[in-house]
Formats: structure tokens, C-alpha cells, sequence
């Protein structure tokens, strides 16, 4: 690769290009486990709130909803609160 020449990873030299190529591959894993990961707590959300709303109670607890930002909060800081509301949105759909 020449000095000037860009790839798909905008590295400037094959050595660099081959530390990228390999780091993404580890990030797509790690997306399909993320991924997979928020699959299976949508499931499992769901059947909390199918069985209070069987119960006759309220789809949303926005109590617990507080303990879930604050726990992604404190792991991830700010970020973590967008974050988890963003799953939170994916496992009880917007209010
Ligand atoms: C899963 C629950 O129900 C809803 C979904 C939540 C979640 O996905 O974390 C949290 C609170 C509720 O709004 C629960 O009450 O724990």
C-alpha cells in the first residue's frame, strides 16, 4: 500500500490496515452477542409485563425503570442513561 492510498479502513499502511480489519471482526462478534443479549431481555421483559398486565396492573413501573438508568448510569455514566433508555424503549415500547 502506498503512503497516500485509503482502504474500506482508512488506514495508511498494511500493518495498521490488518489491526483494524482484525479489531472489527472482534466488534462484529461482540455486536451479534450484544445483539443476542438485548433479544433475550426483551423476552424476558416481557414476560413481566404480560404477567402484571394479566394481573390487572400497569405495564410500566417507572420505580424499576429508575433502578435500571441508575444502574447504566453508574456503570457508563451519562451515556449509559441514553443508552438505557433506548432498551428500555426496545423492551416496552415508547410511553
Ligand atoms: C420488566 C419490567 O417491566 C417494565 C420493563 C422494564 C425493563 O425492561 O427493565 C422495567 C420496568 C417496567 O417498565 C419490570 O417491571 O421489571
Amino acid at each position: 500500500m502506498t503512503a497516500v492510498h485509503t482502504d474500506r479502513t482508512g488506514a495508511r499502511t498494511d500493518q495498521a490496515a490488518d489491526v483494524i480489519t482484525g479489531a472489527r471482526e472482534r466488534i462484529d462478534a461482540l455486536d451479534d452477542r450484544i445483539i443476542g443479549l438485548i433479544q433475550e431481555r426483551m423476552a424476558v421483559s416481557a414476560v413481566i409485563q404480560d404477567a402484571r398486565v394479566s394481573s390487572g396492573g400497569r405495564r410500566v413501573n417507572l420505580a424499576r425503570e429508575m433502578e435500571v438508568l441508575a444502574h447504566y448510569r453508574d456503570a457508563l455514566g451519562r451515556p449509559g442513561t441514553s443508552l438505557a433508555m433506548t432498551m428500555l424503549e426496545l423492551c416496552r415500547g415508547r410511553i
